[in-house]
């Protein structure tokens, strides 16, 4: 399974624990993150994971900032992404089973490294459950 990681400086060391793990499992990760603590803009490193997604050259994509919140804003502005903000392993669960989420936004500032490890594992072995969520994971795109 390939996954493409970004990553803004709150998201660093982060970003290395989650690689170093999803490495050690043999899942081919594609860093686009930032690798230092220097203040960086977190879109620029974001959209390109939301690329890989949309163009299908990964399975999911994981994106982490502080809170979160930007990270998932930025990616969730293009038309294939489902990026699921998660604060717990069960809302990771959901994000999966019922809204079919492709990528993963993890609040850096406020969850555990291995909390978030535990998150993405969760994220990566959770399928979609579809039926009565695809019809309505298919209403999501605005398409006026
Ligand atoms: O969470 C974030 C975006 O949602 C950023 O990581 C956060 O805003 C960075 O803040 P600062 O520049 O003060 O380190």
């Amino acid at each position: 399974m390939k996954i493409s990681i970004g990553n803004d400086h709150a998201g660093t060391d982060y970003k290395f624990a989650i690689v170093k793990h999803l490495e050690a499992k043999g899942y081919v990760v594609n860093n686009y993150g930032t690798d230092a603590s220097d203040s960086v803009d977190y879109p620029d490193f974001v959209h390109p994971v939301a690329l890989d997604v949309t163009n299908k050259k990964v399975d999911f994509g994981i994106i982490i900032c502080g809170s979160g919140n930007g990270a998932n804003m930025t990616a969730n502005k293009h038309q294939e992404i489902r990026s699921a903000l998660c604060w717990s392993k069960e809302i990771v669960v959901l994000a999966r089973q019922h809204n079919d989420a492709n990528i993963l936004s993890i609040p850096a500032r406020y969850t555990a490294v291995q909390q978030a490890i535990e998150m993405v594992d969760a994220f990566l072995e959770t399928a979609f459950e579809g039926g009565r969520h695809q019809n309505r994971v298919n209403k999501i795109p605005v398409s006026c």
